[in-house]
């Protein structure tokens, strides 16, 4: 299958990898110019749980893509607030025949990527797969995680169980769900309460959920997108969510990992915070529902960006 990853950053790099091992056909699109020259001279590394391979994939910018080229699947995973610029560059190689998939954190992606692609073409997922980027052309991964996916619209469901096929080949433990939009949430509530804690008390997910606190701060965050989700009338499990967070917590899960929001702070990047906790806070002082849990985090994690970026 022909498979381009746009947005060669951890997770961007950790799929193709692993897709690219299982002899797939895979490029990687990204505009950002040192990883792109890292990767085509000497391969992207791959650090697996301490050990290292190199893997020789090709990486080009946007513009670098023949429009007449044909891929069977577009995997996109910029950050979200990369993904409206990252579309519009690739948007001649986005065919009737090319089905897009989203994977990334946050919620209001699918909105975004309808802009571009029709709704039969779009399958819109979560993953708890996690990589690092730890320089350009080097990325770090380990652990175990799971996709789940659904497309936004029926009609090309045989394209979509053969990259369910592919995917699963190359390990990527897939399985359609028959409610994305829930999945999108329930993700993005897991990202609201693992990676702004993270960032804010600079731990990893297996350390935070030692503390004694974790329960109740989570539970509170938690709280707040049920009466947002009720109110926007958007199935919302609270107990299936803890479940889903708790689950993260052992080293062989992501115990060992930083969020990327903690790695975005690191490197001094822009995080996703208005596309998790700052999109229920928005969503419920619009609506009158008390957000003062995620409001004062989104406002925590702006604060910290500036101090980090100088910006004070
Ligand atoms: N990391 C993880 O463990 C997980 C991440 N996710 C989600 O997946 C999506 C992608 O995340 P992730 O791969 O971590 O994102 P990264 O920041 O690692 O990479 C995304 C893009 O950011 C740009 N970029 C990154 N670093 C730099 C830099 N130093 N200078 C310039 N550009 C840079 C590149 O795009 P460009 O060329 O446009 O600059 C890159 O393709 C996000 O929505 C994230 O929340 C989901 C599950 C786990
Ligand atoms: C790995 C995981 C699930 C932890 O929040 C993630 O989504 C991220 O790092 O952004």
């Amino acid at each position: 299958m022909r498979i381009a990853i746009a947005g060669a950053g951890a997770m961007g790099g950790r799929f193709g990898d692993m897709l690219s091992h299982d002899n797939q056909e895979v490029i990687l699109i990204d505009r950002w110019e040192a990883n792109l020259k890292a990767i085509n001279t000497r391969g992207l590394i791959v650090n697996v749980s301490g050990t290292e391979h190199v893997d020789q994939i090709v990486a080009v910018q946007p513009a670098q893509v023949d429009p007449s080229e044909h891929f069977d699947l577009v995997i996109m995973f910029t950050k979200a607030m990369q993904l409206d610029a990252m579309l519009t560059d690739i948007k001649p190689i986005l065919h009737d025949d090319t089905m897009v998939l989203t994977l990334a954190n946050g919620i209001g992606n699918v909105e975004t990527i309808e802009k571009y692609v029709p709704k039969e073409n779009i399958i819109a997922g979560v993953t708890t797969w996690s990589a690092g980027l730890d320089s350009a052309g080097y990325i770090s991964y380990g652990g175990e995680g799971i996709v789940q996916m659904q497309a936004v619209e029926t009609g090309k469901a045989n394209q979509v169980d053969q990259i369910v096929e592919v995917m699963n080949s190359a390990g990527l433990n897939v399985t359609l769900t028959d409610d994305a939009i829930e999945a999108i949430w329930r993700k993005a509530a897991l990202n609201a309460v693992l990676n702004p804690l993270c960032t804010l008390l600079n731990c990893n997910i297996g350390n935070l959920g030692k503390t004694t606190t974790f329960s109740a701060m989570m539970d509170e965050i938690l709280a707040e997108f049920q009466q947002v989700a009720d109110a926007m009338h958007v199935p919302f499990d609270v107990t299936k969510t803890r479940n889903l967070i708790l689950a993260q917590l052992p080293d062989e899960a992501n115990g060992t990992h930083y969020p990327s929001m903690h790695q975005d702070m690191l490197s001094k990047r822009p995080t996703e915070i208005d596309y998790l906790n700052g999109y229920v806070a928005r969503q419920g002082e619009s609506r009158h529902i008390p957000t003062m849990v995620n409001r004062l985090i989104t406002q925590e994690i702006h604060a910290m960006e500036q101090l980090v970026q100088g910006n004070h």
